[in-house]
């Protein structure tokens, strides 16, 4: 269990984000929505070690109990685009979070073509990012991070620059995914639809900092998400965005 506990996010003399605690288990997918500029993709950042010095953080995050600092091995942070570089194949791109902690060229390499084909990226493999579509390009990030075995993952809006259809197979893709290898994971997502299709609890941020708005546990299975059975949780979320 990752626990941040009143974490505060200031920028100059505003705070940005002020006493946001949660908890978050491994096996659930957790996502994070809020009002645009609310914080979010901040709160990813500072739990991957990654928030802009510029910005001023306070909070503590405790792994099983134990206090830890972050960049920590037990996270991975996806960014939002699907940072693939385009001077290296999809192979080279997807081995690229192992090389950087350490494992040796050769086996970081074996190690992802195993799961090319799982990826749907089988014959991709020597190709570049600008050669295979969006959805391709958002399976390989996601081996890219996923690969790393770390216990949580942070997504930040991993299906925001995919068409219509290709984000619905990619959710259900993800979910596949994360059935197999199960995960914790935060997701920031802007998309009310996505959420309630994708997670096990959604949190609400406040538009003006402050503890959540909301933290809902999201009981429907997966496979019983329709329409009519998401309907009243998908209007508490609006309620509760608007009137953030
Ligand atoms: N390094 C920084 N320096 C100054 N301001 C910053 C910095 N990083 C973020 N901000 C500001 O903090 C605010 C919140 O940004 P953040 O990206 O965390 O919000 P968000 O809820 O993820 O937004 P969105 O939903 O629009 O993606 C924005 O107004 C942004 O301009």
């Amino acid at each position: 269990m990752l626990h941040i506990e009143g974490l505060s996010i200031s920028i100059e003399n505003r705070k940005l984000v002020s006493d946001f605690s949660c908890a978050l288990s491994e096996n659930e997918v957790t996502c994070l929505i809020g009002p645009s500029g609310c914080g979010k993709t901040s709160v990813l950042k500072w739990l991957a070690g990654i928030l802009s010095p510029t910005l001023g953080a306070t909070g503590a995050l405790t792994l099983d109990d134990t206090g830890i600092t972050p960049p920590h091995a037990s996270t991975t942070y996806q960014p939002q685009s699907d940072a693939l570089f385009p001077w290296l194949t999809i192979a080279q791109n997807a081995a690229l979070g192992l090389e950087v902690a350490g494992i040796p060229t050769k086996t970081a390499r074996a190690d992802v073509l195993m799961h090319f084909k799982t990826f749907g990226l089988a014959g991709c493999e020597n190709l570049y990012p600008e050669q295979i579509s969006g959805g391709m390009r958002q399976r390989a990030a996601f081996l890219r991070t996923l690969v790393q075995n770390s216990r949580f993952i942070l997504l930040d809006e991993p299906f925001s620059a995919l068409d219509a259809v290709t984000r619905l197979r990619m959710q259900a893709w993800l979910c596949d995914q994360l059935a197999h290898t199960p995960r914790g994971v935060l997701m920031v997502t802007h998309d009310l639809h996505e959420a309630t299709q994708i997670a096990d609890r959604i949190l609400v941020m406040p538009a003006a900092g402050g503890p959540l708005a909301a933290n809902i546990s999201v009981t429907t299975p997966r496979h019983a998400r329709t329409e009519t059975a998401m309907a009243q949780i998908r209007t508490t979320l609006k309620s509760l965005l608007l009137e953030s």
